[in-house]
């Protein structure tokens, strides 16, 4: 499988945001997506999942299901956690792989990101760092072969940024891909796209 985004251009409120990015992720690789704040990664993030229609170029991923939308081999891990405060914390994980699809054991997922002993709290008592951990664990119950992460080590403790880091590293041995926007080290090799006044790929 690859993802490949040739001579995006996206705008936003009017202004032009991306132009001309262009680069390819193969299964197995990561993508690190870097740049000033403001410099439109997010922005770029969500439009490789579909929730901004680009200006110009386009999104593919070959290898995929062709008679399903890329958007559908997606996860997009924003850097809003898209907790539901008034489900527990399991129904969380149950809710999230019922919209999106997928096998995962919610259970295992919840453990995995040490989340197992809180799964019957409801969403809105959890930290910041562990509403982190329950979009990890997002990650785990509904599988996708892309995961497009937007600054997932914020918030999470040195534990949680190790365990990123694992959860990436599997997710890469079984042929998964991932672009990630930071600031910050987030623990494992990948590519790099800087973003600023002009984009590109090194
Ligand atoms: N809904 C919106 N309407 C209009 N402009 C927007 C909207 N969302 C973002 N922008 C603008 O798009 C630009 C890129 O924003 P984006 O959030 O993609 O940047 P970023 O690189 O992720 O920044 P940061 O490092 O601060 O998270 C910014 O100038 C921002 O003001």
């Amino acid at each position: 499988m690859r993802l490949i985004a040739d001579r995006l251009g996206v705008d936003r409120g009017g202004r032009p945001i991306l132009r001309d990015v262009s680069f390819a992720v193969a299964g197995g690789e990561a993508l690190k997506v870097v740049g000033p704040n403001g410099a439109g990664k997010s922005t770029l993030l969500r439009a490789l999942a579909g929730l901004i229609a680009p200006v110009a170029g386009d999104v593919r991923l070959d290898g995929g299901d062709p008679e399903a939308p890329p958007r559908e081999a997606m996860h997009l891990l924003g850097h809003l956690d898209a907790v539901k405060a008034g489900l527990s914390v399991r129904r969380n994980i149950v809710f999230a792989r019922d919209v999106l699809g997928g096998e995962g054991d919610v259970d295992a997922s919840l453990d995995r990101v040490g989340l197992g002993a809180l799964a019957d709290l409801p969403g809105s008592v959890l930290s910041a760092g562990q509403k982190r951990r329950l979009a990890l664990a997002r990650l785990l119950a509904a599988p996708r072969p892309v995961w497009l992460l937007d600054e997932p080590t914020a918030a999470l403790d040195a534990s949680g940024q190790a365990l990123l880091a694992e959860l990436v590293a599997e997710h890469r041995a079984k042929g998964g891909l991932v672009v990630a926007a930071t600031h910050l080290d987030m623990g494992f090799e990948a590519a790099r796209l800087e973003l600023g006044a002009v984009a590109a790929v090194s």
